[in-house]
């Protein structure tokens, strides 16, 4: 017999089953990894074990489709730098570069893990991660087989920047040839950083040739410092996602609008990078797919937070709660081509795995009206109880 537990006397239920906005009043049965039951508290029923939530609302566990966490070093000085007035520029990536090699593999483990806690203490219960911080075959490889230990999705970004003294011909020879086999069993995705310092449309779309032939999903990062062609690269590549999207023209926004490729973008790096903020909010209003991510990583965005986040995403960007809730839940799945998983990645659905997030408020609305509060009273991952402070 699988073990049951009733969550009842839910104030506002958020699952993003078609046709349901918020439920009151509900109640939701969890039986071993998976949601069971979905439906009014007083139909509910009989359970081996109940928890009262006294009116809390529940949600999705976020889903973290954009982050750099297989890193060591610590990249403050550049950001003070940067607070002072310095302008953000890729070449930051090789200071990460060079203490990454460094470091033992039991340290980027152990680094990884620490943040991975971080992030699910903060209702994260699905998170992609990227190599990237190696750019030689057997850091990039150790990279890919550390993150494939501990996340759900693993991204591959030897083409993250061209090393110091490396001609770039030969750099994306190795990318493109010996650098994919050595990480191809531990990767789903491939991913191109498509900007002025990093690579042009034409040796990205080299990148993402040769991960299609070798079986994998897209992704880019476009967009981000300038109009680099990243996200027309993206949408013509058919590429699962294209992240950043800070600097987009009306045809970008209309290419996106009419594309399944969705349009991730990444609140707290605008921020910590002093960036113009992407324009979610025209995105939505042309009927692009957006997703939120963290794009967590030492030097443009050092956080774990999803509720950072979709704070920001509703108070700086224009989106309203539900659109940003959305946008970090089944937004990511999309971005990560999970959205039609038996799991139900992003979703509180009977059959689904059950990843729940409870706030400690009434509402989701209270994730931007009350910003840079730990609203995370409790986490479910796959049915198992991971966080709790009830
Ligand atoms: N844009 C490219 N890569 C990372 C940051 C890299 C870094 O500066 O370490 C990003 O997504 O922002
Ligand atoms: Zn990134």
């Amino acid at each position: 017999m699988t073990w049951s537990t009733l969550l009842t006397d839910i104030g506002e239920l958020t699952t993003h089953r078609a046709g349901e906005d918020r439920l009151t009043d509900a109640a939701v049965v969890v039986e071993g990894d998976r949601v069971a039951w979905i439906g009014p508290a007083a139909h509910a029923p009989a359970t081996d074990d109940v928890v009262r939530l006294h009116g809390r609302a529940v949600l999705p566990g976020w889903v973290d489709s954009h982050t750099h966490l297989v890193f060591a070093g610590d990249r403050t000085a550049e950001f003070e730098a940067r607070m002072a007035g310095q302008q953000y520029a890729a070449g930051g990536i090789a200071t990460t570069v060079r203490a990454t090699r460094a470091a033992t593999e039991a340290e980027l483990a152990v680094n990884l893990r620490r943040l991975r806690h971080e992030a699910l203490r903060q209702g994260t219960t699905v998170i992609e991660t990227k190599t990237g911080y190696g750019l030689d075959v057997a850091t990039e490889e150790a990279s890919a087989r550390i993150a494939a230990a501990q996340v759900d999705v693993v991204t591959y970004l030897g083409a993250h920047l061209v090393p110091d003294r490396l001609d770039p011909r030969d750099y994306l020879d190795l990318v493109t040839g010996p650098m994919l086999d050595a990480v191809r069993p531990w990767v789903q995705f491939i991913d191109v950083f498509c900007e002025d310092g990093a690579f042009d449309v034409d040796q990205s779309r080299e990148v993402l040739d040769a991960g299609r032939r070798a079986g994998l999903g897209l992704r880019v990062h476009g967009n981000q410092l300038g109009p680099s062609g990243g996200v027309a690269l993206a949408v013509e590549a058919g590429a699962a996602s294209v992240d950043h999207c800070n600097a987009l023209s009306p045809a970008d926004i209309d290419a996106l609008a009419s594309s399944s490729t969705v349009a991730t973008v990444l609140p707290a790096c605008d921020l910590s990078t002093r960036q113009p903020l992407a324009p979610a909010r025209a995105l939505v209003d042309a009927g692009a797919t957006v997703a939120i991510a963290t794009n967590a990583n030492p030097g443009t965005s050092h956080t774990t937070s999803m509720p950072f986040c979709v704070a920001t995403a509703v108070l700086q960007m224009g989106l309203t709660v539900a659109e940003a809730v959305w946008a970090a839940t089944r937004g990511g799945a999309l971005a990560l081509g999970l959205a039609d998983h038996p799991d139900h990645v992003g979703m509180i659905e009977v059959g689904g795995r059950a990843d729940l997030h409870v706030l400690d408020a009434p509402s989701a609305a209270h994730l931007a009206y009350r910003p840079g509060v730990p609203l995370t009273a409790a986490v479910w991952q796959a049915g198992r109880q991971v966080v709790t402070t009830l």
